[in-house]
């Protein structure tokens, strides 16, 4: 094998997801035939069966279907399409959050995500204490987490809150603490979900400025979805249009962006 460092390769049956650390590859992100299926069963009763029998009926959605495109690095793709078009499944599948039902998933490069940001804290623990604590779980040495965590704080602007246990915080708080560490990491790979509107109007407008700078001057690669065409225009240099979790359109920004307001 190349210099590839293969960190995890998880056989999923049908399905294929590859996760490496290799920032020299050329693709950040690729999607091979990717199909994800939910099943939907007539009520929580029947869900609950399913796991001791085989016989309950349920029906099916491709959440994505027969997806494939490539993100390259350095790129800033825009996943565009109505609700439901499975622009969220496509990103929760790149951070793991889920799995493919089948074909094959590469992600090359550490990633971080600006979605659900409030989740994963530690509501008994204090601010501070969560963020030393994502650092130990990304890997970072004492070092380097000394260096981000004055930016991390800062930025969430809690003040005094930084100290006082997480269950205090508002819900916007905690949102605003989960992006400033997402933001502050350096990933490789930055996927972004509507994530730009934390908090209120004036820290909103901060996060879209950080986003902005991490895409322009820290070489990131960025895969972003919005319902926003201004903010795709603003942040991606390419588009994808999905619907019914299908691509119906691929290519230069402006293209997807006039595609999707035609359709
Ligand atoms: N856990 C789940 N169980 C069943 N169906 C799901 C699940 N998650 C998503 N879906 C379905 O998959 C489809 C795609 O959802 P997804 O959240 O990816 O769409 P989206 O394009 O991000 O939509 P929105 O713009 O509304 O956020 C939808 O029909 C949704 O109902």
């Amino acid at each position: 094998m190349s210099s590839r460092q293969t960190v995890s390769a998880v056989d999923l049956g049908d399905a294929v997801v590859i996760r490496d650390e290799d920032r020299e590859n050329p693709v950040a992100v690729r999607f091979d035939h990717v199909r994800k299926t939910y099943k939907l069963y007539k009520n929580d009763r029947q869900r609950l069966l399913a796991s001791f029998s085989n016989h309950v009926r349920y029906d099916t959605i491709n959440a994505s279907d027969d997806l494939s495109f490539e993100c390259r690095r350095g790129e800033a793709l825009a996943f565009l399409g109505d609700n439901g078009a499975g622009k969220s499944t496509a990103l929760k599948m790149i951070t793991g959050v889920c799995f493919p039902t089948s074909g094959t998933i590469e992600v090359h490069g550490r990633v971080s995500a600006l979605l659900e940001l409030s989740a994963g804290f530690d509501m008994r623990l204090s601010g501070m204490e969560n963020i030393q604590m994502r650092c130990q779980l990304w890997g970072l040495s004492d070092e380097e987490a000394s260096e981000i965590i004055p930016g991390i704080v800062e930025f969430s602007e809690l003040g005094k809150y930084i100290d006082q246990p997480m269950r205090t915080y508002s819900s916007g708080m905690r949102a605003r603490l989960g992006f400033a560490f997402a933001s502050s990491i350096r990933p490789d790979i930055l996927v972004v979900d509507e994530a730009l509107s934390v908090g209120d109007r004036k820290f909103s407008a901060k996060c879209r400025k950080r986003v902005q700078s991490i895409i322009e001057k820290e070489n990131v690669t960025v895969l972003f979805v919005t319902h926003s065409t201004a903010q795709a225009q603003q942040f991606c240099t390419r588009g994808i249009v999905l619907s019914h979790g299908k691509t119906l359109f691929s290519g230069d920004i402006e293209e997807a962006v006039s595609f999707y307001e035609s359709t």
